[in-house]
């Protein structure tokens, strides 16, 4: 969900655009050593400590990294053990650079053995619904019998709101019991993970033991009937009931176009420059056009001292509609400077049609530390949820972005967003997560 590029001037195709926005990137890049970091976790039993180094992919950071050694270290004050939980382990193959098996056999599995995490529920993702098939089949009925499951889950935000969904997919049973999940970032723009670790690097390795978890806020996107799920890069759809949850952003209009445009084999095999490369698309149109300007009516639920109110936004058309809950869509890329982790606010975030230069220049104040909510030309403010009636004809405008999964909705459709109230799931916490200290 990065958009920050240069424009190209030479762009009479899509190969061309995609080729000249690939160059760009490469051509800021600094060759750097790769950097060494550690981590340091206790066992699950509480007497001692492991100590694992690990260095960064040499060719490229965002592949997992190499575990270099790992020692245990007794401590001086040892924990009581941990409380034991049904532990599952899932491999989304598919997310990002498609490593989760080799990050598994290469730098989970020893460190499992070190700290204790002993679990033969061990489930590699064989398809885009392996995720849904687990957790109707084993997490669902598992958490609504009252049992504590902990579900390590190596993936991209697309396995998150894959679980989620399969979770709610169900009324829940008055024992049910949220799983808690350990987040390891295997994906392209890992937003959840950055959102809650905000500045870590370490892959989320450091909650693999934590004993630290809170509620993972939520959101319920209500779509309009006839509207279809996208699926295997559009070439498919599927009626999904109307309703889909998330956990971290909901956009129509600019955002979701572009994720929905690079998500296809060839785009993703260029990890997170795929967003630049489809917003070069969006925003520079080969007829040499303004970026589209999107038609529609957008309503806001502000809180209030009595109870909420819808309030329509006065504008007919737009460029760049999204409500989130987390801080941030990629590791630099602040969407909402003032959502705290796991704090469960919801934002919008909204600017109008303009030039592709101009939208250019307000995402590029996003990578400085959320700059671009000041600018004058972005409404900013905290609601409770977002209706977007879309008056388009062409469909091409009427897909809906829901945490990187997308919707199209029918001629004369809609989408409304509300935030849930219960949890769903608790996320495990690790490095740079103290706030959870006091929950
Ligand atoms: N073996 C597989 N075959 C086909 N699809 C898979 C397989 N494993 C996972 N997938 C699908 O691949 C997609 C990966 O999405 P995910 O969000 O995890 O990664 P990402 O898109 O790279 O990261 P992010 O959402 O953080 O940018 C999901 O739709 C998932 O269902």
């Amino acid at each position: 969900m990065d958009i920050c590029v240069d424009r190209a001037t030479d762009s009479d195709s899509a190969e061309i655009n995609v080729t000249m926005a690939e160059k760009e990137v490469k051509s800021t890049e600094q060759p750097q050593a790769p950097k060494e970091f550690t981590i340091k976790l206790p066992s699950l039993y509480g007497q001692f400590d492991i100590v694992a180094q690990l260095q960064e992919n040499e060719e490229d950071a965002a592949h997992p990294p190499r575990l270099l050694n790992i020692s245990k270290m007794l401590r001086d004050d040892p924990l009581p053990a941990a409380s034991s939980r049904e532990t599952h382990i899932i491999l989304s193959t598919g997310s990002g650079h498609q490593k989760a098996n080799s990050f598994y056999s290469d730098v989970l599995s020893p460190i499992f053995e070190a700290t204790g995490i002993t679990s033969t529920n061990l489930h590699t993702t064989k398809s885009e619904s392996s995720i849904l098939d687990l957790t109707r089949d084993i997490f669902f009925p598992a958490a609504n019998s009252a049992i504590p499951l902990r579900i390590i889950l190596a993936s991209g935000d697309g396995g998150m709101v894959d679980l989620i969904n399969g979770l709610l997919a169900l009324p829940h049973s008055p024992s049910y019991i949220p799983p808690d999940i350990v987040l390891l970032p295997l994906g392209t723009a890992n937003a959840l993970y950055h959102s809650t670790h905000p500045g870590a690097n370490t892959w989320g390795l450091s909650a693999l033991t934590s004993r630290t978890s809170k509620p993972l806020p939520t959101y319920t996107a209500t779509f309009s009937p006839g509207s279809r799920l996208l699926v295997d890069e559009a070439r498919s759809s599927l009626d999904f009931g109307q309703a889909l949850h998330g956990a971290v952003v909901v956009s129509w209009g600019m955002h979701a176009s572009l994720v929905a445009d690079s998500d296809s084999a060839t785009y993703r095999q260029h990890g997170i420059a795929r967003f630049k490369m489809a917003a070069q698309e969006a925003l520079y149109p080969s007829d040499a056009s303004l970026p589209h300007a999107y038609r529609g009516s957008v309503s806001v639920l502000r809180s209030s001292s009595e109870h909420p109110t819808w309030v329509e936004i006065h504008d007919t058309v737009h460029l760049y509609v999204l409500a989130t809950l987390v801080s941030h869509l990629e590791r630099t890329f602040c969407i909402s400077p003032s959502s705290a982790p796991l704090g469960g606010d919801m934002y919008l975030v909204h600017f109008g049609p303009t030039t592709g230069d101009d939208a250019m220049r307000i995402m590029g104040l996003a990578y400085q530390a959320g700059k671009h909510v000041d600018d004058e030309n972005v409404r900013y403010e905290k609601i409770e949820g977002i209706r977007i009636a879309m008056h388009e004809a062409d469909e091409r405008w009427r897909r809906v972005c829901v945490d990187g999964k997308i919707v199209r909705v029918e001629e004369g459709g809609w989408v409304e967003v509300r935030k849930r109230e219960r949890g769903v799931v608790n996320l495990v916490l690790g490095e740079l997560s103290t706030s959870a200290q006091t929950f």
